[in-house]
């Protein structure tokens, strides 16, 4: 009864409060009985009541500590009873900085796409937002790749800006000692139901607030195995379909149920849901909730990472998605007939990312480059006829990196720390690398290194085939990586054929991630395709050379080198080279290893413009900002 009088002195003080708290009640009524509906529809309004209202609550609450970010606020603070229920709120005036000035906004953040602007110190956004990343991983709580390390710092940048971040994923507990990553978490009074799969699924929540971001992980019995979180020694999980539609409908929830800090997001969110796994949100925002007048104000915004994972599964699975039946369509996906298994393959399957490209209000891709490739037939992976029929809004933004994981001046991992200003250090990374590894300390011959998944994108074909005549040089060649164990074998097969100059790292391990970007002199990446790239980031980062296949977000990030440009003081960062051939990868680090040998100051020259180039987050996270904007002027694109 209180909680009514309460629900209607919010309703005198601001409609959109109860409007939006009931929103959220209705939308139980979706695929549950009625019993269920109204013991969780009240539960959802207290919470949404001790948000004080959904959509824009304060950024902050005084229980924590952390900062008061906007004046957005309709409630100064709360009063709980004994039992820590709410019971009352002061409320002050709306404040009007909701209206901001479009113009003046847009016309900055079109001067920030420009590329001249790299490097120059970027405001802060005027308009925030609630942004709700959601992600298969999230580093350093889980990584087995790029994406981890995108969804681990991209959302500290926008938190960093102004913006109130909430990074959705699992919480993998794999049984060792690498579960104590989540050590910092609490558990959430708060589990939710989830209709998928012919039952009812209840999930956990786990929170933490690190670096101005909620850190939330789902917890469910089918995170909690040995493996990484796709898969294991015997490959993928059987069951990746239900794990991360759980991981979809969950993040939906998330923003609604979650009082964080005291508030909820609310329903007036921005979702930046990141490749297959996270695909379903804006599938689901479209059909289960804004149908029954829920999430009409949030927006969606796809990034892909890598379109070679769609998340694909045969068409019968559909029904166990929890999406209405006339929603088919929008992940209904048919193979051409050469793709087909067999002559009585039909080819008719469930695509998670399909079903995002078609529903969301805005895509995104890693990089300029790749954003062009996926519209075409040889990088579109299937989908770039209805990527290019997108095409107004989709964009590439270059991924940014963490600068502060990644700095060789206070490298926790390196043996000697260097910068720009005093190259010394890294000549000791490299003597202490050939140490530890058992390779001739050899300082000025040329080291070779490749970290990355061993995967038919990495172009691991190319080194396979150019090692015999590469061995032949003068060279030391160090790879790290895990993954095909075809290739993992060839590693292990080709250090004992060359026990002074190859070196193979199997497995996966981020200290020597850090060691090898120092120590080596090039990096080389061969790749087929790469949507943007991490690891030449890093490298330059590191004075480290990269020697790349001219593709996707390495074309766009790797100059090669010019020794006559600048007035005979050269310029570029590194060596693309193309076609993606045997002759033409010999042909770029053969360039390479003549200029280190022959030319040392021209090699200062790479390593220093590589070392002191901009790759930080704040200026893809300002070019985030005018999608975000962009997507927030149209309604949404299904609504
Ligand atoms: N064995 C190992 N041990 C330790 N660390 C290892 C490792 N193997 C890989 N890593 C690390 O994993 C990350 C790989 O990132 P990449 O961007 O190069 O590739 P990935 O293909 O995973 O990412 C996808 O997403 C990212 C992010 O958008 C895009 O840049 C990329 O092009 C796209 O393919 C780097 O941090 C690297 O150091």
């Amino acid at each position: 009864m209180e909680r009514l009088e309460l629900a209607q002195v919010l309703l005198c003080a601001n409609s959109t409060v109860i409007k939006g708290n009931l929103r959220a009640t209705r939308q139980f009524v979706f695929n549950s009985p009625l019993k269920r509906t109204c013991r969780n529809g009240s539960l959802r309004l207290r919470s949404s009541l001790a948000s004080g209202k959904i959509g824009d609550g304060p950024s902050s609450s005084e229980d924590d500590g952390r900062e008061r970010k906007s004046e957005r606020a309709l409630i100064l603070t709360k009063e709980t009873d004994a039992s820590g229920l709410p019971i009352g709120f002061h409320l002050i005036p709306h404040s009007e900085e909701e209206t901001t000035d479009r113009e003046e906004q847009s016309e900055r953040m079109q001067n920030e796409e420009s590329e001249d602007a790299e490097g120059e110190e970027k405001a802060q956004p005027r308009v925030t937002h609630n942004i709700v990343f959601v992600t298969s991983e999230a580093s350093p709580y889980s990584k087995t790749g790029g994406l981890g390390d995108v969804c681990g710092s991209l959302p500290i940048a926008l938190a960093a800006r102004g913006h109130r971040v909430m990074v959705v994923s699992p919480r993998y507990q794999r049984g060792t000692s690498e579960d104590s990553i989540y050590s910092g978490t609490v558990e959430l009074d708060q589990r939710s139901k989830i209709y998928c799969f012919g039952g009812v699924h209840e999930v956990g929540f786990f929170h933490e607030y690190r670096k101005g971001v909620d850190w939330v992980f789902v917890d469910h019995p089918s995170y909690r195995r040995p493996g990484n979180p796709y898969g294991d020694n015997y490959g993928a999980f059987g069951d990746n379909q239900y794990r991360f539609t759980l991981l979809c409908h969950t993040a939906c929830e998330a923003p609604l149920v979650l009082p964080l800090g005291g508030f909820t997001y609310g329903e007036k969110c921005l979702f930046l849901v990141n490749d297959w796994h996270a695909s379903l949100v804006p599938v689901l925002l479209a059909a289960k909730y804004r149908a029954h007048g829920v999430y009409k104000d949030s927006r969606c915004i796809l990034v892909i990472h890598n379109i070679a994972h769609q998340g694909v599964e045969p068409l019968i699975t559909y029904g166990n998605l929890g999406l209405p039946p006339e929603w088919r369509g929008a992940l209904e996906w048919v193979f051409p007939n050469w793709a087909r298994a067999h002559a009585l393959d039909t080819g008719e399957t469930v695509n998670f990312l399909k079903g995002a490209i078609v529903t969301a209000d805005r895509i995104l891709t890693v990089s300029k480059g790749y954003s062009w490739e996926i519209t075409t037939s040889e990088g579109g992976y299937g989908l770039h006829e209805l990527l290019s029929s997108r095409k107004s809004v989709l964009y590439g933004i270059t991924n940014g990196i963490d600068v502060a994981e990644w700095d060789p001046s206070s490298d926790e991992h390196i043996a000697c720390h260097y910068s720009a200003d005093d190259f010394s250090g890294k000549v000791q990374c490299k003597i202490s690398l050939q140490k530890e590894l058992g390779l001739p300390v050899r300082p000025d011959c040329p080291l070779i290194g490749f970290i990355g998944r061993l995967d038919y994108q990495k172009g691991i074909d190319q080194i396979r085939l150019a090692i015999p005549e590469l061995m032949e040089d003068d060279v030391q060649f160090i790879m790290l990586g895990s993954g095909n164990p075809d290739y993992e074998d060839w590693m292990r097969a080709t250090e004992s054929t060359y026990r002074d100059k190859f070196r193979g790292w199997v497995g996966f391990n981020i200290p020597v991630s850090h060691i090898i970007t120092a120590g080596c002199d090039i990096l080389l990446m061969p790749s087929a395709f790469e949507p943007c790239g991490l690891n030449q980031l890093y490298a330059m980062r590191y004075g480290t050379i990269p020697v790349v296949h001219e593709t996707g977000g390495l074309r766009d990030t790797v100059q090669t080198f010019n020794p006559y440009a600048g007035g005979g003081k050269g310029d570029g960062t590194g060596w693309t080279f193309s076609p993606l051939t045997k002759a033409s990868m010999l042909g770029a680090l053969r360039c390479a290893m003549v200029t280190y040998r022959e030319h040392k100051s021209s090699w200062v020259g790479l390593m220093r413009r590589g070392m002191t180039r901009d790759s930080t987050w704040d200026s893809a996270a300002a070019k985030y900002e005018q999608v975000f904007e962009w997507a927030f002027i149209d309604p949404p694109y299904v609504s």
